[in-house]
């Protein structure tokens, strides 16, 4: 049995409501020693899943107007008794709230301890734990459904029938080898292999997933540059459609890298607009060019901005030799006025967007070519399929896939059957991992450790 644990669930700051949650087996106790009900009724005689109105009071003195939950465990979040007390929002009336509680005799929560306990007491394996966290950190609508679908349980089920399909693999060989009369050098039967298979393909669909699920749930990182005065910041402002950066006919207007975010179709892009890039005698424009130059390297798609009204120069050379042409999308601005622009020499750039960014023109057009540049092989309808968001997972599915191609490749070279034993646990252990069925301190410490205070 755990202690119990208590903490503010709500943000911090002035709000309607403020929640108090405590869970573990000394909630209700502590409940009774603060709280009296306006029904005059003990504490101890309140019903299951009630909420209850009634006063907290610190010995004599009256502490708030409240509303108190009671849920009796084990059909609660934790599995454990759980008393919420909503009490006026407010930053000083929840702490004290708080205070309250914890000189009761509850111990303060740490991150994410109430999901932990979920975890613990098995009414949440991890994924779905991850999966409340990812609820509380997303930003987008696509990164809330797919969160909400790991949560119902997707992953979790996923990953079971493929522990299942293994599992089958391992009673098998385990009978072959309690009784070698059935022959270890037989093969394995063909219903085994497909079992076999199905693992390898969902396994690799699974991980393979990771990269779309990455763009949903942290966004797209987008550096715009270029050389001075094409354009960059001009495009910064028509995507965000508002005049958030400085824009002047004069070269080197923006020094520092300006960050702001944009949602196409529900992936976040966290667009960068940079200095423009060329050799500089000013030291501050100097330090803004070597972090455009940086941000290059870091960046998981480079919008690069040409100006079409000028002849192709040498600065416009040099940003283009420090790109890499697998996340290049060319960006050729000022299609407005007479085009002078020669772009042959910028072998780079597969694809080119024309567009005005100051008259506005090819904006919504450049959203949707920038989304399928981005999508492009990448994105399956992620409302139909699985997808994974989070680099845990995915290390273990790869472990799961190499542990299975090593078993074909023991069956493709005819050895025996209980070589494959060693692998067939190997994928199992990583599976496990995936659930938490397998976890160390640590790994959980580093998992609960983003959750916030209070969840
Ligand atoms: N006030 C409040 N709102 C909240 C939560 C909470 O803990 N408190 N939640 C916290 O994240 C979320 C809701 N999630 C919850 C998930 C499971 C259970 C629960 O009691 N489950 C029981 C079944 C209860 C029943 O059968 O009626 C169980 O699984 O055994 C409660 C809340 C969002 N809103
Ligand atoms: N005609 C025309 N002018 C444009 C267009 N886009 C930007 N400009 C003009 O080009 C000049 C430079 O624009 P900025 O957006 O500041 O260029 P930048 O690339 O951010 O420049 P630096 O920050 O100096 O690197 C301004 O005078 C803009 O009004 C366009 O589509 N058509
Ligand atoms: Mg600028």
């Amino acid at each position: 049995m755990f202690d119990t644990i208590a903490a503010i669930s709500t943000p911090r700051g002035e709000g309607g409501i403020g929640i108090v949650r405590m869970s573990g087996e000394d909630s209700i106790n502590i409940l009774s020693k603060i709280f009296r009900p306006i029904s005059k009724k003990k504490v101890e005689e309140l019903k299951n899943f009630t909420i209850n109105y009634g006063h907290l009071y610190s010995g004599v003195n009256l502490v708030d107007e409240v509303m108190v939950s009671i849920m009796k465990g084990p059909k609660t979040y934790t599995k454990e008794d759980i008393v919420e007390i909503n009490c006026h929002g407010g930053y000083l009336m929840t702490e004290k709230v708080l205070e309250l509680v914890l000189s009761n005799g509850a111990r303060i929560a740490e991150q994410g301890e109430f999901t932990r306990r979920a975890f613990m007491n098995g009414r949440l394996d991890l994924t779905q734990a991850e999966a409340v966290i990812d609820l509380i950190h997303g930003k987008t609508e696509r990164s809330l459904s797919l969160s909400l679908d790991q949560l119902r349980g997707d992953l979790k089920d996923q990953i079971l029938h493929l522990k299942k399909l293994l599992l089958d693999v391992v009673a098998h060989i385990n009978v072959v080898l309690d009784y070698p009369e059935e022959g270890i050098d037989d093969p394995l039967p063909e219903g085994l292999v497909g079992n076999l298979k199905e693992v390898l393909e969902t396994s690799d669909r699974l991980s393979a997933s990771y990269n779309q699920g990455k763009m949903i749930k942290e966004g797209v990182k987008t550096a715009i540059v270029g050389k001075p005065n094409v354009g960059k910041s001009s495009l910064l402002n028509s995507l965000l459609k508002e005049e958030r950066a400085i824009v002047t006919h004069i070269p080197g207007t923006t020094r520092d890298v300006i960050e702001e975010i944009i949602n196409i179709k529900g992936i976040p892009l966290i667009l960068a607009d940079t200095a423009g890039i060329r050799n500089t005698d000013d030291f501050i424009e100097n330090i803004g060019v070597e972090k455009s130059e940086k941000l290059l390297n870091d960046a998981d798609l480079i919008l690069f901005v040409v100006d079409g009204s000028r002849e192709l120069s040498e600065e416009d050379l040099r940003v283009h030799n420090s790109i890499h042409s697998e996340k290049v999308v060319g960006i050729l601005n000022k299609i407005d006025i007479e085009q002078k622009i020669d772009l042959s020499k910028l072998d780079k750039v597969g694809r080119w967007i024309e567009i005005s960014a100051k008259e506005n023109i090819g904006i919504a057009k450049m959203e949707e070519e920038i989304y399928s540049y981005i999508v492009s092989g990448k994105v399956e309808d992620s409302s139909q399929t699985l997808v994974i968001t989070n680099i845990r997972h995915r290390s273990a599915l790869v472990k799961t896939k190499e542990a299975i191609e090593n078993i074909f490749e023991t069956i493709n070279m005819g050895l025996p059957m209980d070589l494959i034993a060693v692998d067939l646990k190997e994928a199992l252990d990583a599976l496990s991992e995936v659930t938490g069925e397998i976890s160390s301190e640590d790994v959980l410490d580093h998992i609960f450790s983003n959750f916030c205070v209070g969840k």
